[in-house]
């Protein structure tokens, strides 16, 4: 399966206004005209757009949405899927502005689509906050981190089906008591530059996505909108910090749908030719104190 990259994500609300608010004064993305009183389409770039909020009866994550080159790599990607017995359903080109539509599931449960040929109007994205822009383009709209508590079944399905690679590991200590095994955490790349699209972490959660993340063209980008999280009184999940692994100065804030949204900027541009992947037990060069996330207040 030839992934191209995160297309779009989609995310369930039972308040649309929030995310609205959220969306314009905290992220700085346009609403789309297209979106109605059920979906609030989230303009970033030229696409129409890269986020879809949909009015639901709770709050969380929705799907991933993943691109392909063209109707040949969609039948393959859709062949592969049933030659690995995964259940595959027509979806709903006409919202998602595609060509063609498939959805299914992997093994823990998390919902994905793939599709090609996204429809836009090439309209300009002049942000509502003053954001410059977001980093999308061949590198795709950024990366999600899914819950993998059947870690193994979920590692063979996106490297074996879905044709991801690994970029790199972590294994993460969680808890002091030394009987608790570490919890794995695998960055996994599709067919273009960015570091990750899509990471797996071997926990629960409660939204259906640990967070996903948005690149901006540079690091004040990033400390605007730090400015802007905390005006509009958002909760922070982890401080401002370095990742080691693919260099993203990055914050991570909540979202109105309760997964955690990583804002950051950049991230390293790879080369896959000349990488190897490597484990590492630290997430970043300095800063991410995700400890704040935890506390209560
Ligand atoms: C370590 C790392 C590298 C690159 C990233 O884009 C990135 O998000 C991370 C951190 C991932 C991860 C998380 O999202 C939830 C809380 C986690 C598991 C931690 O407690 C450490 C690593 C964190
Ligand atoms: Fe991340």
């Amino acid at each position: 399966m030839d992934i191209r990259g995160l297309g779009y994500v989609t995310a369930l609300s039972t308040d649309l206004e929030q995310w609205r608010e959220y969306a314009i004064q905290v992220l700085g993305l346009m609403i789309a005209p297209e979106s109605t009183d059920d979906v609030l389409l989230l303009k970033l770039d030229e696409r129409c757009f890269r986020i879809a909020v949909e009015k639901s009866d709770r709050d969380g994550f929705g799907v991933s949405g993943w691109e392909v080159a063209d109707q040949q790599a969609f039948d393959q990607a859709v062949a592969g899927l049933e030659a690995a017995d995964v259940d595959v359903l027509p979806g709903e080109i006409q919202a998602r502005r595609v060509q063609a539509l498939a959805k299914f599931r992997d093994p823990e449960g998390n919902r994905h689509e793939i599709f090609w040929g996204p429809v836009s109007d090439y309209s300009r994205f002049v942000s509502p906050a003053g954001v410059k822009g977001f980093v999308t383009g061949e590198l795709g709209l950024g990366h999600v981190v899914l819950p993998a508590t059947a870690f193994d079944r979920c590692r063979e399905f996106y490297t074996h089906v879905m044709g991801f690679g690994l970029s790199d590991l972590m294994n993460v200590r969680f808890t002091p008591d030394p009987a608790e095994p570490d919890k794995r955490l695998h960055f996994l790349h599709c067919n273009n530059a960015r570091h990750h699209s899509l990471a797996i972490f071997e926990m629960p959660s409660d939204s259906g996505c640990v967070h996903m993340m948005l690149e901006v063209e540079d690091v004040d980008e990033v400390g605007r909108a730090l400015d802007r999280q905390q005006a509009h009184g958002v909760k922070l999940s982890a401080t401002l910090g370095r990742h080691i692994n693919d260099d993203m100065v990055s914050f991570y804030m909540n979202t109105p749908s309760g997964f955690d949204l990583e804002y950051g900027s950049e991230g390293l541009v790879m080369d896959w030719d000349k990488h190897t992947a490597f484990g590492t037990t630290a997430t970043s060069h300095w800063g991410h104190d995700f400890s704040i996330g935890f506390r209560q207040d």
